[in-house]
């Protein structure tokens, strides 16, 4: 990551943040899914997971006139051909390490992992393939543009950057790289983090069309049985009756009061709460952590461009264009 940001400076004078942050996603979850040891059609699987978000952003007249014989827009016919995709090609993969008996013990992979499991509680195949493809599909994206808006943020409030550049310094210096285990050593960082994850939720919407299967009582509001319902954490998180100034960004307000993100204060649960919760909450937040502050360690970012902050939601809130930047080295010695 950090090598190819210096690569793509001294190529084209411009880091475009998203293309880099996209494939070292990718790369990322596919090592946690497969293991670091398997080769697998990253290109492939990377083509696979834009025809799905294309896919889900799309318009579509079928979600309310869901007449089977219709296919408006080709939508139909596109989400088919990508289910029959995901099913050859994370089939596959499924299927040669059944083959050769993958169950190790100490297992590096969430795929080891349910191989491993007990006889009686292992999965269907096509079980293991949806679960598989879902961590595959929705662990990719949300990492990559929750660090597009921090180093959007980063850059727009270059105080901010120096004051998180000030702690790495303080906390790592500058001999040698940035590890898992100076995360918890870096409040403020943590904090800049939460406050972008508030400001910027990626999952903006939780529970997409949750389906109330029966009368029931939100606090004084009535939802009927039949009713399509989503939990707006975009409008919390914005709400002045519950953050004082929440226009501005201030990650010092996290420093202040430390506010729990998992799921358990509903003030701010960007991995939504209860039984549907993001089930890769943790790993997403300790590759978010551990690339800014190896991307603030090694350079300072500058705008390339004024930074446009405009919103675009689709299955998740993105910037609605691409950050450009420019980079200038900070450590000298510069270990890999
Ligand atoms: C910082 C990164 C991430 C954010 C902000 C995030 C956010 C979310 C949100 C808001 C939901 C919906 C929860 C709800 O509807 O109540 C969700 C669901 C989900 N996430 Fe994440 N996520 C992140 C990273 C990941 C990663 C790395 C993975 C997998 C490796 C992952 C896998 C999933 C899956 C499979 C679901 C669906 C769970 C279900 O429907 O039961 N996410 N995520």
């Amino acid at each position: 990551m950090v090598a190819e940001v210096r690569e793509e400076m001294k190529e084209r004078r411009v880091v475009v943040l998203r293309d880099i942050l996209q494939k070292g996603s990718l790369s990322n979850v596919l090592e946690s899914v497969f293991g670091s040891d398997v080769s697998v059609e990253r290109e492939e699987l990377g083509f696979m997971v834009k025809e799905g978000f294309d896919l889900i952003a799309k318009f579509n007249l079928d979600d309310y006139f869901p007449l089977r014989f219709l296919d408006f827009n080709g939508v139909k016919r596109r989400c088919c051909k990508l289910a029959g995709k995901v099913n050859s090609v994370v089939g596959q993969i499924v299927k040669e390490r059944k083959g050769a008996g993958d169950s190790r013990s100490g297992s590096d992979s969430f795929l080891s992992a349910l191989l491993s499991l007990p006889e009686e509680d292992q999965l269907k195949e096509s079980d293991m393939v949806a679960l598989l493809w879902e961590m595959i599909f929705r662990g990719t994206d949300t990492v990559a543009l929750l660090l597009e808006w921090i180093m959007a943020r980063m850059v727009v409030h270059p105080e901010i950057q120096a004051k998180a550049q000030e702690e790495l310094d303080t906390c790592i210096g500058s001999h040698r790289e940035v590890q898992d285990s100076d995360i918890p050593n870096l409040p403020y960082l943590r904090a800049v983090v939460k406050e972008v994850l508030r400001l910027h939720p990626p999952g903006p919407l939780l529970s997409w069309a949750r389906l109330a299967i029966h009368d029931v009582h939100v606090d004084k509001t009535f939802i009927p049985a039949g009713t399509t319902v989503m939990v707006n954490m975009w409008a919390i998180t914005h709400d002045p009756s519950i953050w004082r100034d929440p226009w501005v960004f201030n990650p010092d307000r996290f420093i202040e009061e430390d506010v729990l993100i998992m799921g358990s204060d509903l003030r701010l649960a960007p991995f939504g709460a209860g039984r549907r919760v993001c089930p890769g909450k943790a790993l997403g937040l300790a590759t978010v952590h551990l690339w800014l502050a190896r991307l603030l360690h090694e350079y300072r970012w500058l705008p390339a461009k004024p930074v446009d902050l405009s919103e675009c939601l689709r299955l998740s809130l993105e910037m609605k264009r691409p950050l450009e930047c420019h980079v200038v080295q900070r450590r000298s010695k510069v270990t890999q």
